[in-house]
């Protein structure tokens, strides 16, 4: 089947994955394909490795942003692609590379087609982790252009491709990355009264935390704690001195946000006592939920069901998924939608292959919406 020129753009994006403020093929990638567009009414800025990119409008009244992720996540590339990951270990299983490859679908087409209102578009770097939303929204280059409404897809494993999914209101969770030290005392693994063994306390403390959910958050709200990584210890004949474990906590309201960290807490200071140990908690990069702006979003969806009967809109339940976009509508109206891609394998998983037909349905319903949203006097018209 022929390959569509932005889904071949995706497969070129999908060898090239870099971390989270290391994207300097991706960002070269995008320059070069910018360069080559007419430049009338194209301006463009970088910031760190991420790039905006502004289309003046007709006759503008308002700038409507979208906004596109970068960065690829450390996982050995396990799919039957023919244009796999070239970066050994590293991969695109988050879809931004469908996510970027939209988004120059619909930069190009308004280069193209220029509507009255101005719009913006940005590229931004390490949405996995540190977090590249909130300081890009900090910055100069961002502020100078600040717009006036935001928008953004993450592509959905579970939906048909090409079917849109969201809902007025919170949509993802809220984030805190969770990393725990331990240090003890190694030793020779046949005598362990002469030791305090962190991989067995570690061990204790991955079972513990999972009662701090169960146990600790009302039913009727819901959070998460994921422990994804456990190192620990030298040698099978060694007793460990250090362990750490790394993971992740989500929930819906900040309230449970504070009462997950204080069990966690507890429960990490009953480690130290009970295994003679120090322990040191480290909740590294944290998102803002990303909450919908709720008459902006059913405007959306009004208009989705009025215009576009071809297309599929689902109204879905919110994810315990992060995503730092949540930062951009804490200060900007605007929504975020799942865009279904169609594939058995989830998101972060080494086999996953989103359906590259999502990209091109994305690109012409983002068009069509940006450009009727533009011929509204106001934003809510
Ligand atoms: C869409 C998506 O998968 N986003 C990530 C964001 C992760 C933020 C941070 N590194 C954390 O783990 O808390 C996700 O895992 O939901």
């Amino acid at each position: 089947m022929a390959v569509s020129t932005f889904a071949g753009i995706r497969r070129e994006l999908h060898q090239i994955p870099e971390p989270g403020f290391a994207e300097f093929k991706t960002q070269r990638y995008l320059l070069d394909y910018l360069a080559k567009l007419p430049a009338d009414r194209l301006s463009i800025k970088t910031w760190k490795t991420g790039i905006l990119a502004r289309i003046a409008g007709k006759n503008p009244k308002k700038t409507i942003a979208w906004r596109a992720d970068m960065d690829g996540l450390p996982i050995a590339e396990e799919t039957s692609y023919p244009f796999r990951s070239q970066h050994e270990g590293y991969m695109h299983a988050c879809g931004h590379d469908l996510h970027m490859a939209i988004g120059l679908g619909i930069l190009t087409h308004f280069v193209q087609h220029p509507i009255d209102d101005d719009l913006l578009f940005l590229f931004q770097p390490a949405e996995e982790g540190p977090g590249g939303a909130q300081p890009m929204m900090e910055s100069e280059e961002f502020r100078e252009w600040k717009p006036d409404c935001i928008f953004a897809l993450h592509i959905a494993p579970e939906y048909p491709a090409g079917h849109i999914a969201t809902k007025p209101g919170i949509l993802f969770a809220n984030t805190s990355e969770l990393m725990i030290d331990l240090v003890g005392k190694g030793g020779h693994a046949a005598f362990p009264h002469l030791a305090n063994d962190m991989v067995v306390a570690a061990s204790h403390l991955v079972t513990q935390l999972q009662s701090v959910i169960s146990r600790n958050v009302n039913p009727l709200d819901s959070a998460v704690i994921t422990i994804g990584k456990i190192d620990g210890g030298t040698r099978q004949n060694i007793i460990a001195e250090k362990a750490r474990l790394e993971g992740t906590i989500r929930t819906f309201s900040m309230e449970s946000m504070a009462r997950v960290k204080a069990r966690i807490e507890a429960l990490v200071r009953g480690v130290e006592e009970g295994f003679s140990c120090k322990a040191q908690i480290d909740y590294g990069c944290g998102y803002a939920q990303v909450y919908n702006h709720e008459a902006l979003t059913l405007q959306f969806m009004d208009w989705m069901q009025r215009t576009q009967p071809e297309r599929t809109l689902v109204h879905c339940s919110e994810a315990m998924t992060g995503e730092d976009f949540g930062f951009f509508l804490t200060e900007i109206p605007g929504f975020m939608f799942w865009l279904g891609a169609n594939t058995p394998y989830g998101l972060h998983h080494a086999k996953i292959e989103p359906d590259e037909q999502a990209i091109d349905v994305a690109i012409d319903v983002v068009t069509k919406y940006f450009t009727w949203l533009s011929s509204q006097d106001a934003l809510l018209g």
